[in-house]
C-alpha cells in the first residue's frame, strides 16, 4: 500500500513549499494538482475538453504560474465536469509507491479521503499576498484583492469546495519560517508513519 499525504489550503499559504520538502525528505512522489487546473484554464476553448485531453506539454507551459493563470484556473475549477475529468489521474498518481504527496484544494476531502496524513495549510491574507507579490514581482495590494477573489470562488463553489477535512491538522505558516513549517509537517508524517 502506498502512503499518501494530502495537503490543502488557500492560495499562497505555503502548501507547495511544504509538499516539495516532504516529498524530498521521504522520497515520495509529488503532484501540484493546481497545475492541472492552471493548464486547463490556459488552453482556452472548451474547458471540459481541455481537461479530458491534457498532455505533458500542457503541464510544461512556462506561463502557468502567473496571477492570470491562477484566476483562469479557479474559474474552470468550478465546473464539475472539469473536476471529474481530472480525478482518475490524481488517484493513480497517489497510488504510487513508496508514497505520494499531493497538494491542492480537495485532496483530503475528495481525491484521497483515505490519506494517512492530511494537512490544511493557512496563513493570513496579508502574509499570503506579500509572499506571492514578492514571488511574482507584483503589487501586494492588488495581489491581496486577487487572492481573496480566488479564495472566495474556491470556497463557495458547489463542486469540491475548499475546506479542511475533518481529520486534517492545521498548520498556520503566518509566523513560521519555511524550515519551521516543514519541520511541523515532517513530524506529523513521522507520527503517523510509525
Ligand atoms: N513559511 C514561509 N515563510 C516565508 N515564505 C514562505 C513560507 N512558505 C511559503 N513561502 C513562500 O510563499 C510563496 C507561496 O508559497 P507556495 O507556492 O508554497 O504556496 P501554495 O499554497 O502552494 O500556493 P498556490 O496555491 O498558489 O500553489 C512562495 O514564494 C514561497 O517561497
Ligand atoms: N485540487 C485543486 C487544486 C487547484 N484547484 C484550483 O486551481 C487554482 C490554482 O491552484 P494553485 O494551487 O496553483 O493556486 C485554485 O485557485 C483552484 O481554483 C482546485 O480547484 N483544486
Amino acid at each position: 500500500m502506498s502512503f499518501i499525504v494530502a495537503i490543502d489550503g488557500p492560495a499562497a499559504s505555503g502548501k507547495g513549499t511544504i509538499a516539495r520538502a516532504l516529498a524530498d525528505h521521504f522520497g515520495f512522489h509529488h503532484l501540484d494538482t493546481g497545475l492541472l487546473y492552471r493548464a486547463t484554464g490556459a488552453r482556452g476553448g472548451d474547458p471540459v475538453e481541455a481537461a479530458r485531453s491534457l498532455t505533458a506539454a500542457d503541464l510544461a507551459r512556462d506561463d502557468l504560474r502567473s496571477a492570470e493563470a491562477g484566476q483562469a484556473a479557479s474559474r474552470v475549477a468550478a465546473i464539475p465536469e472539469v473536476r471529474a475529468a481530472l480525478v482518475d489521474f490524481q488517484r493513480r498518481f497517489a497510488a504510487q509507491k513508496p508514497g505520494a504527496v499531493l497538494d491542492g484544494r480537495d485532496i483530503g476531502t475528495v481525491i484521497c479521503p483515505e490519506a494517512q496524513v492530511k494537512l490544511y495549510v493557512v496563513a493570513s491574507d496579508e502574509v499570503r499576498a506579500a509572499r506571492r507579490a514578492a514571488e511574482l514581482g507584483a503589487d501586494p495590494g492588488a495581489m491581496l484583492v486577487q487572492l481573496q477573489e480566488r479564495d472566495g470562488r474556491d470556497s463557495e463553489r458547489a463542486a469540491a469546495p475548499l475546506r479542511p477535512a475533518q481529520d486534517a491538522m492545521v498548520i498556520d505558516t503566518s509566523d513560521l519560517a519555511i524550515d519551521e513549517a516543514v519541520a511541523l509537517a515532517i513530524a506529523a508524517v513521522d507520527r503517523l508513519r510509525g
